[in-house]
């Protein structure tokens, strides 16, 4: 279940201030899409994003979610049927994760058990051992593990529309990438609609849908998919945004499952070297992959030297990113090796393939020069 959110000419002025911090900002949200604001510090991001579930109101413009007025509607009505999570969880210090998560349920009249299930089912969802966690207080927790069981209270109420204001910004860089890869797992299965707030534009690339990039103001100053964003920033200052390396962040965008395998000469790791030699003639190449009796790759030999082999290090697989596969080729030299399920080999990415892809993408997303 998800709404459209439409945006409708939304101003926010706030008392004593001459300037508005959100001034005029149409824009639709489809349903079931993760879209991603991001913009500089100050910009309007967090107070456009209040005001879809009227925790700050909205001094004129309209804005719907499913069609529904929110203006029509009780605003704790409204925000019970949003999920909305905060950086640093914002749980309540004095409740154990259980009532923290089971807050909007309870609130909605859902019956004790009924809760208590919704809850370890949320914990279960966002990996947390409900029999370990559930009683725990917040500051029994990590920053990471808050972060997750914010998420589950966004959740647990089963709302269509999720709002995540920076939910990831208090946790060092490797646990963020995990709570992202959550978040994308978990839409995958609930496709609902989110709005997420994020400085961080490598961020955006990652979780978006689309991205809108704001300027000051909330000024929408691109609102595309991010290979369009990556591929052909609106002006300099999306550009600036973008930053240094748009080529490499396209590659985060595209799966190795995407792109056409090459194949290598292969052979049975206990091959003989004339074996081996002569199929390395029949193909003109000079190296070959051998494989272990499960298909699985094992090593490389050349040509001149069969006996002597080079161990296969960086492995990638379909589901890896073709940044991945750059990062094998570079430290493998070569090719970047891909395997399949069962650690089966299934193919190569060679360096051409991937300077194929961030070409391809130019071209898709070209548009007039900005
Ligand atoms: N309660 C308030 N009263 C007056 N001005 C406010 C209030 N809240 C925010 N502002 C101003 O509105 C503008 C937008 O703030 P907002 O928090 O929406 O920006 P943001 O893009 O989310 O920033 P950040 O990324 O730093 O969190 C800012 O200039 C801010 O100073």
């Amino acid at each position: 279940m998800a709404s459209d959110i439409e945006l409708v000419d939304v101003t926010k002025r706030y008392g004593g201030t001459k300037r508005a911090a959100v001034d005029s900002v149409s824009m639709t949200i489809p349903a079931g899409e993760i879209v991603v604001f991001v913009g500089p510090s100050g910009c309007g991001k967090t107070t456009t994003m209040r005001m879809i579930n009227r925790l700050i109101e909205p001094t004129s413009g309209k804005i719907t979610i499913d069609g529904a007025d929110t203006r029509s509607l009780d605003p704790d009505e409204l925000r019970r049927g949003i999920g909305y999570a905060i950086q640093q969880a914002g749980l309540f210090p004095h409740m154990t994760v259980a009532q923290n998560v089971g807050t909007v349920p309870g609130l909605l009249g859902w019956s004790k058990t009924k809760v208590r299930d919704r809850v370890d089912e949320m914990l279960d969802l966002v990996g947390l051992d409900p029999a370990d966690y559930r009683d725990r207080f917040p500051r029994q927790l990590s920053g990471g593990q808050q972060q997750r069981v914010g998420v589950a209270r966004a959740l647990a109420a089963d709302p269509p529309v999720l709002l995540m204001d920076e939910p990831f910004g208090a946790v060092d860089p490797i646990t963020r990438g995990n709570l992202q890869d959550q978040l994308l797992r978990l839409q995958s299965e609930l496709g609902k609609t989110i709005v997420f707030v994020t400085h961080d534009f490598d961020e955006a690339v990652k979780l978006g849908d689309r991205i809108a990039v704001l300027g000051e103001q909330s000024r929408i100053l691109q609102y595309d998919t991010p290979e369009a964003v990556l591929a052909n920033p609106a002006d300099d200052t999306v550009a600036g945004f973008v930053g240094a390396g748009a080529s490499l962040k396209q590659l985060t965008l595209r799966r190795v499952r995407e792109v056409e395998l090459g194949s290598a000469v292969t052979a049975p790791q206990d091959a003989d070297a004339t074996e081996i030699r002569r199929k390395l003639d029949e193909a003109g190449r000079e190296f070959a992959l051998l494989l272990d009796g499960r298909n699985r790759p094992v090593s490389w030999v050349h040509a001149r030297n069969p006996r002597s082999r080079k161990p296969v290090g960086d492995l990638v697989s379909l589901q890896s990113t073709l940044q991945d596969a750059l990062e094998a080729i570079l430290t493998e030299g070569g090719a970047a090796v891909v395997t399949g399920k069962r650690g089966e080999y299934v193919g190569l990415v060679e360096i051409d393939t991937v300077m194929g892809a961030v070409q391809q993408a130019r071209d898709d997303h070209a548009g007039a020069p900005a």
